[in-house]
């Protein structure tokens, strides 16, 4: 009688769902992502990664594993040309957590305007990498009546220059907010884009976010700029914070803009599609009863002007300030607390009572909340 041999599975322990999706294609072992190593994923099938483990010839140069998959969309982690020159599969989960991403930023831009007293629609925008994120913060910003200028020259050499800007251009907006890859070579590098030069050119009047990649501001140069805010969720020396950086910014927090529940989900479920489909597997969906029930209505207990009425709406979605305390109160906690980040849903997964305020309502319908007449 023939015996199917198991197959193994290293999945990063950071991946939500992990053993009650992918449990039915193999034995599968959760590490922490730091921990993966060669001796690891010597002998394993499939290696499924988040950020933390650098995929590369040192890692799985005697390692069985034929299928590679991340559920993140970051890719400066992986050694790409060498996956491809050994003949492995390679699948990232491109676009997962674009949404998480910029309900993230542009909740951070508002509890700013609250705290410094400005109207958030009355400023211009420069989005300097115009991708899943860029494009998602696009359409949430312009809901709100931001102007928007977009900075990404790949897409500009691509669709034609129209819609984007230059970057001088875009480095003129109110606030700046980066959304390029990490990279270090070739025509559009991004390592230091905003470098001192750069950086100089700005006013103090003006705002900075970096939820996209330490290393794409030159973290030494930023912090000799004097801005009227810097909101940095990345950062050169992760895990370590720079302090002088974590303490003139406003809103600082330890590389979680992309990890809403929605985000981790999509992730696992995006790679777990594509290893199936790799192994010929039908998938299986039984993992899908043990989610979390829907939150709870969201009321306003009393009405404001629709900025502060919709700022107090996000605070009931998620307390990002928690994030930022979790990290400055004791910058060692910045990798634990990403590892067991509390959970948070996604904007499109809220309901909200209507409101009297018809403009309010109509921007919460633009950012996907689903609004209902009854608190029950
Ligand atoms: N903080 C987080 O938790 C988090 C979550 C998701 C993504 N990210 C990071 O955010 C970034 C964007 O993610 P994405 O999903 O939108 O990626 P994406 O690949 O969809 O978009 C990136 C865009 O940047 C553009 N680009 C490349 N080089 C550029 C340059 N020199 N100048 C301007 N634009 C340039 C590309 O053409 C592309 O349109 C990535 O670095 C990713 O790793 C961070
Ligand atoms: O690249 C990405 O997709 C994000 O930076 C992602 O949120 C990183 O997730 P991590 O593995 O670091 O938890």
């Amino acid at each position: 009688m023939s015996q199917t041999v198991q197959r193994k599975l290293i999945i990063d322990d950071a991946v939500p769902y992990a053993k009650a999706i992918f449990g039915h294609l193999g034995n599968v072992i959760s590490l922490p992502g730091r921990d993966i190593d060669a001796q690891a994923v010597e002998t394993c099938d499939a290696l499924i990664v988040r950020s933390r483990t650098q995929v590369n010839q040192a890692l799985l140069a005697n390692s069985n594993a034929q299928y590679i998959g991340s559920t993140v969309v970051g890719l400066d982690h992986i050694d790409q040309a060498y996956l491809s020159e050994t003949k492995r599969q390679f699948y990232s989960a491109q676009g997962c957590n674009a949404n998480s991403v910029a309900e993230f930023v542009l909740h951070a831009l508002l509890l700013l305007a609250e705290k410094q007293g400005f109207d958030l629609s009355s400023k211009s925008l420069g989005i300097i990498g115009v991708g899943h994120v860029g494009k998602c913060l696009q359409q949430k910003a312009q809901a709100l009546g931001m102007r928007c200028l977009l900075n990404d020259p790949p897409r500009a050499r691509a669709e034609g220059t129209q819609a984007f800007s230059h970057l001088n251009e875009t480095l003129q907006a109110d606030i700046i907010s980066v959304h390029t890859p990490l990279t270090f070579d070739g025509a559009d590098k991004t390592y230091h884009l905003l470098d001192r030069a750069k950086l100089a050119t700005l006013k103090p009047e003006q705002i900075i976010v970096n939820a996209a990649r330490g290393g794409i501001i030159d973290e030494a140069a930023l912090i000799d700029t004097v801005l009227a805010a810097k909101i940095i969720d990345c950062w050169e020396n992760e895990p370590h914070i720079n302090p002088d950086l974590a303490a003139q910014s406003f809103l600082i927090s330890p590389h979680i803009a992309g990890h809403s529940f929605e985000a981790k989900l999509a992730g696992s479920t995006m790679v777990y599609a594509d290893l199936c489909h790799f192994w010929q597997q039908p998938q299986q969906q039984d993992w899908q009863q043990n989610l979390p029930e829907k939150p709870a209505i969201i009321e306003l207990s009393e009405a404001q002007e629709w900025q502060s009425s919709l700022l107090a709406i996000l605070q009931n979605t998620h307390l990002i300030q928690n994030d930022d305390q979790a990290i400055r109160s004791d910058p060692t906690h910045f990798e634990t607390y990403r590892r067991h980040y509390p959970v948070h849903h996604e904007w499109h997964m809220h309901r909200v009572k209507e409101t009297r305020n018809q403009k309010l309502n109509e921007i919460l319908r633009a950012l996907n909340f689903t609004l209902c007449s009854e608190s029950k």
